[in-house]
């Protein structure tokens, strides 16, 4: 459903991303590992055209996203991003935080809008905050409301920006659940991720990083148990020694 070919992206002369492809298939939970500044939310956010990509192409359904013309709300509609900093807005509600995408966005109607609204908090277990607003919650409840959010947009695809790394170690736990059940109900998932955990046990595949580009992609079993590039296995083996 989603093709990246040859994309690539620079900053001024620094070139972030080098001739990255990847394709996604309904279904697929692909997790993007690499150390820091390997550009793995870089790629991320092109894929949700929330930077530019300096070449290449990202297909969505065969249409070239990129090609002049694009209807970017629409297509982040269906390529919903969950962030790592939540990117709530702080003076709305929860309920309304759910809302205002499908009433902007989707021309839903009131009604509607909060039914869905609805539907998708009691998911992630945030039905008994509605009211309440974001700086009210812990920072596993906002990132929760944010996929509730993201879901309300019934997407295609769901990108996960590093969505647990601004959390305190004991509510990494609970996202990571709700990320679990979505993964059940067969949710397709790209991840940027530093929960080695999680890449292994829950995604089918594993993109691993360096430097902007891809240097070893393959089902995680396989990744995990016997990289074949020195890289991914010095960066494996130093997430081993943690
Ligand atoms: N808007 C920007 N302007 C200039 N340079 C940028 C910009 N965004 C990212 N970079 C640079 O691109 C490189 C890749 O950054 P990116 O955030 O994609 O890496 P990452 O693998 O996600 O890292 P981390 O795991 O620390 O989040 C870094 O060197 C970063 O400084």
């Amino acid at each position: 459903m989603l093709r990246i070919e040859h994309l690539s992206k620079s900053f001024g002369a620094h070139e972030v991303l080098r001739d990255i492809d990847f394709t996604v298939y309904r279904g697929d939970v692909i997790s993007v590992i690499g150390s820091s500044g390997s550009g793995k939310s870089t790629l991320l956010r092109c894929v949700n055209l929330l930077e530019t990509p300096s070449s290449g192409e990202i297909r969505f359904h065969s249409s070239n996203i990129l090609s002049p013309g694009i209807n970017v709300p629409g297509y982040r509609a269906k390529v919903g991003m969950v962030f790592q900093s939540f990117n709530l807005f702080d003076n709305m509600s929860v309920l309304k935080n759910c809302e205002i995408g499908q009433r902007k966005v989707l021309s839903r109607g009131a009604e509607e809008a909060r039914e869905k609204a609805m539907h998708y908090l009691r998911k992630v277990g945030m039905a008994p905050y509605v009211n309440a607003l974001p700086r009210q919650l812990s920072g596993g409840q906002k990132q929760r409301v944010a996929i509730a959010r993201a879901l309300a947009m019934e997407p295609e695809v769901l990108l996960f920006d590093e969505p647990t790394s601004a959390l305190d170690p004991e509510m990494v736990g609970e996202v990571l659940e709700v990320m679990r059940n979505l993964v059940r109900e067969g949710m397709t998932m790209i991840v940027v991720t530093h929960e080695m955990a999680f890449a292994r046990d829950v995604s089918n595949h594993v993109v691993f990083m360096a430097d902007g580009v891809i240097c070893e992609e393959s089902d995680p079993i396989r990744l995990f148990s016997a990289p074949k590039n020195k890289r991914t296995q010095e960066f494996l083996s130093r997430f081993l020694q943690q």
